[in-house]
Parts: structure tokens; sequence; C-alpha cells
């Protein structure tokens, strides 16, 4: 099959998935009130596929159907580019809101698949030859993915295999001849109630001997067992002037729960290689791709938010004081220097160990990772500061429209604008700072790869140093010329 529609897309939704959503198992999350939203939104980045078929798809070197770009396993720097332009599309029909579009698994799985032999060692062939089958099934049948690598909170002070007695992590419970039982919850899964199937794989690195917790797989959502509990719905059932970015964005997070779940052998990319379990994700240029999508959707965040900042100010006046200027400059500098990381990731792409494959020079792209949970709550916080009130000033379409209209008319104007844009302006703003969808995607910001303070660590950790090592070792290689004591006058 080729690239779907966004009827198509839909209609595979309704496939009996055990979804629960504030203690109601939803049957239909393509028609429910409370996730409808997000699945239109969905639909349409299907379509946008065929409406630009030229950006968006390619040839599937199997079926030679045209499939999705951000499939292809890069192999030159501009199949990176071409990347790049696809993601950045899809990117900008939420503003950057919806961090788990499509292309966020699909690079992960063309990852895995053009870097399958990390997978293949200490004798996991069998494995690495499921991943690159199943990637070629994602991309022909164009699914997309959900993924939960985090085991729940529990305790964070021991292991995985520690938390709730060892029943809670996701573990290997038992084994027919072709299949897996696995048990236990992951968080979060963004996605689930939109997603065609659940991915498994490394969130972080495991004991080496807590083999059953160490497991990698790709099952469809309705597999009997999967149940997916969600948080409350942010999405807002109201028109696109009150609420314009929850009516439609709130892609959902939600537990999963295996309940002695059957994982088909085929689907199985990892069983018990604990050192795998590190390998795949270290080695595997995994954050090279993941966080080169990551952040041309950050971009696309920013680059919003500026638009926002701009117009909200200029709207109210506020833009001729030099300090409201200033903070709007600091949303620029942010979304500059993400622009150049990300160009500069393009730039520097590399083909990993002369295989043929190529990928996004990672320096930029961990250097940001670690600066963008501070940018875009910083970016929000400016947003305040220079509307301020404004927010409040914000009635319902249902009020412009009702008996006090000409009062609304009338007090609620700006310099530029009537009331009516004043007031849709300062809602769109409300909704991406200070709404439940907002509060969620500041935390989703924080939190959605890590966090920042092990994020950055980690970069100090696997920094290379030689260079910076060598221009201070040039001043203590040096022999040391004493000669200046000399001159000094001892009385
Ligand atoms: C909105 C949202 C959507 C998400 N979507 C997904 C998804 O689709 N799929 C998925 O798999 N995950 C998803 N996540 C989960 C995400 O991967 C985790 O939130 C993230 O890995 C951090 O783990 P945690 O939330 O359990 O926080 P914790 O790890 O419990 O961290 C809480 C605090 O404790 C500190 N801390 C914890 N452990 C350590 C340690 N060992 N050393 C030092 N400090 C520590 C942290 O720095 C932090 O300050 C999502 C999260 C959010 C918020």
């Amino acid at each position: 099959m080729a690239a779907r529609t966004g009827k198509q897309f839909l209609e595979g939704l309704k496939d009996g998935r055990e979804i629960w959503l504030e203690g109601e198992r939803i049957t239909d999350v393509t028609t429910h009130p409370k996730l409808k939203g997000a699945a239109e939104t969905m639909a349409k980045l299907f379509d946008l596929q065929h409406e630009f078929p030229e950006i968006m798809l390619y040839d599937s070197p199997d079926t030679g159907e045209k499939v999705g770009i951000t499939h292809l396993i890069p192999k030159s720097k501009e199949d990176i580019k071409r990347i790049r332009i696809a993601m950045k599309k899809w990117a900008e029909v939420s503003a950057g809101l919806m961090g788990r579009s499509p292309d966020y698994m699909n690079t992960t799985f063309a990852c895995f698949a053009g870097h399958a032999d990390v997978w293949a060692r200490r004798g996991n062939e069998q494995g690495a030859q499921n991943l690159v089958n199943y990637q070629k099934y994602i991309r022909d049948n164009d699914l997309i993915l959900t993924h939960s690598i985090i085991n729940p909170q529990v305790d964070r002070s021991v292991s995985e295999a520690e938390q709730g007695g060892g029943e809670v992590s996701l573990h290997k419970v038992g084994e027919t001849d072709d299949a897996i039982i696995v048990r236990g919850a992951r968080m979060l899964a963004t996605l689930a109630p939109y997603a065609d199937e659940l991915a498994v794989y490394p969130g972080s690195d495991i004991r080496l001997q807590d083999k059953k917790y160490a497991i990698c797989f790709s099952i469809p959502m309705n597999t009997p067992g999967l149940k997916f509990i969600c948080r409350d719905s942010y999405s807002k059932d109201r028109s696109n002037y009150d609420y314009p970015l929850s009516s439609r964005f709130d892609e959902m997070d939600a537990v999963v729960i295996f309940d002695d779940v059957k994982v088909p052998k085929d689907r199985v990319f990892m069983d018990g290689d604990t050192v795998g379990y590190s390998e795949v994700i270290g080695e595997g240029y995994w954050r090279n791709y993941i966080i080169f999508q990551a952040m041309n959707r950050a971009l696309t965040k920013l680059e919003f938010a500026f638009g926002l900042g701009h117009m909200i100010a200029d709207m109210t006046g506020v833009n001729a004081f030099d300090h409201v200027q200033e903070k709007l400059g600091e949303i620029w500098n942010m979304l500059e220097i993400t622009r150049s990381a990300v160009v500069a990731a393009e730039e520097g792409a590399f083909e990993v160990r002369n295989k043929g494959i190529w990928a996004p020079d990672d320096r930029p792209l961990l250097a940001l990772r670690g600066l963008m949970p501070k940018f875009i709550p910083r970016a929000t916080e400016l947003l305040k500061l220079i509307g301020g009130g404004g927010f409040m000033l914000t009635p319902s379409f249902a009020d412009l429209e009702g008996p006090l209209s000409s009062d609304i008319k009338k007090y609620y104007q700006a310099r530029n604008a009537d009331a009516e844009k004043r007031i849709r302006l300062f809602r769109l703003g409300w909704d991406f700072i200070g709404s439940e969808l907002a509060g969620r995607l500041d935390l989703y910001e924080r939190f959605y790869l890590s966090d920042s303070f092990r994020m950055t660590a980690l970069n100090y950790k696997i920094a290379d140093k030689t260079h910076s090592i060598n221009l201070i070792n040039q001043f203590l290689d040096e022999p040391v010329k004493n000669d200046f004591k000399s001159k000094v006058e001892v009385r």
C-alpha cells in the first residue's frame, strides 16, 4: 500500500484497541468529543502527503509505490535535507505543538534499520533482521507508532528490576514456540489513541543481571492484553476561535499496561541482551536522527512564539518600549540559535563507518537538546511579560456574538485591530502559554527526551575533549622560563 490518506488513517483507528479515558473505555477515538480533534489533525498530516507529494513522498525501494520520505534511510547529505524539509512541513501544521507527529518514530525506525548491525551483535542476527523487515512493513503500509520506553515512576533510586517488587517494570514472563509473553507497565505512550502500533525499545541503561527487562519489540495497538490509560483530555470541544490550539493539538499521553501480552517472535528485536540494550542507543546513532527531528519541530515552535510576541506587542503598542524589544529579541535569539544548530547538523552530516548510511552531526543537536527545555519555557515567560493582563481580556466567541457585542467591540479594540481580531490573537496566545494544553506542552519540552540536567551531563561525558585539552597543554607542556625572578630585588 502507498502513503495513506487521512480517511484511510482514521478508518484504521477503529480496531478495538483498549483506550481508557476518565473511567470510560473509548470505542471510537475518531468521534469521541475529547479525542476527535487530534485525530482530525493527524488525518490532515496524512492528506498533506498527497497535497505535496514532491516534498513528502519517495519511491519505496521494495514496492516502487510512493511512501513517506521520513522513512528514508539517508544515503547522502541531500537525503537528510529532503527529510528535514518534510519534517518541517508537518511541524508547521501544529506550529510545532505536536511533538509526536509520525516522523518522530519513522525517523527512529529508519535509524534502527539503517544501523541494524549494532542490534545484531552477540548473536542477535534474527532480532536485527526482524527490525529491518518491520521498518519496511511500516514504511510500505504507512503505519504510525507510539512508543513507550520508560518504566513507571515508583522508586527512581533503585533499579528498573526493583520497582514494586519486580512486578511493575515491563518484563518477560514466558515464551512459546512463536511468541514471548510480557507483563508490567510503561510510561508514557504519547499519541496512543492515534497510533497503529506500539514500539518498546531502550530508554535507559539496565543492570547486566536484569535480562528479562531487556526487551524490544513492536505490536499492533489492538493486541490482546494491551491497555492504555489516558490522562485527562485537554482537548476542548469548542470553536477554533475560543481554543485554536486545544481544540485540535492534544496528542494525548497514556500509561501502557501489558497484561500477559503475546509478542510474536518475528516482532521481537531484542530479548535479554542487557549490553545491547545500551549499545543500540549509545552506538546506534539514534540521538543524531531523533534530536534532528525534535529540533526542527522546536524551531517551528520558537518561530511561532516570536510571531505571537511580535503581533501582540505591535497590537498594543508596547513594542515601542526598549525592554519589550529586548524581550522579543531574546525569543529571536533562541530561534536563530536553534536554526543555526539544525543547519550545522545538516552541513556536518557524515557517512557512518563507511557503510553508506548518513547521519546528521549530533554535536549541535545535543547542545541544543540541553538548552531547549530552558528556551521554550523562557519564551513562554517572555510572552506573559509582553502581553500582560491582555491575556485576560479574552471573552468567548459567544460573548462577541451576544447581547454585549457593542460594548465588547468598543472596549476591546486595539491600536491596529478591531475587538474580534484582538481577542482572537490573545486567545491564541493564552492557549499557547496558559491553558491546560499549554501546561502539558511545558512539561513535554522539559521531559520528552529525558531531562535537561541529565542530557547536559551526558554531553560533558561524551564530548570529544581532545582539542580543548590540547589548547591547555600548549601552556602546560612548554618549558618553564623562570629567568625574570633574577631581576627581582630582594631587600
Ligand atoms: C508530556 C510528556 C510526554 C511524554 N511522552 C513519552 C512517550 O511518548 N514515550 C515515552 O517513552 N516517554 C514519554 N515521556 C516520558 C519521558 O520519557 C520521561 O518523562 C522522561 O524520561 C523523564 O522521566 P520521568 O518523567 O520518570 O522523570 P524522573 O526520571 O522520575 O525524573 C524526575 C526528577 O528526578 C531527577 N532524577 C531522576 N532520576 C535521576 C537520576 N538517576 N539521577 C539524577 N536525577 C534523577 C530528574 O532529573 C528530575 O528532576 C513523556 C513525558 C512527558 C512529560
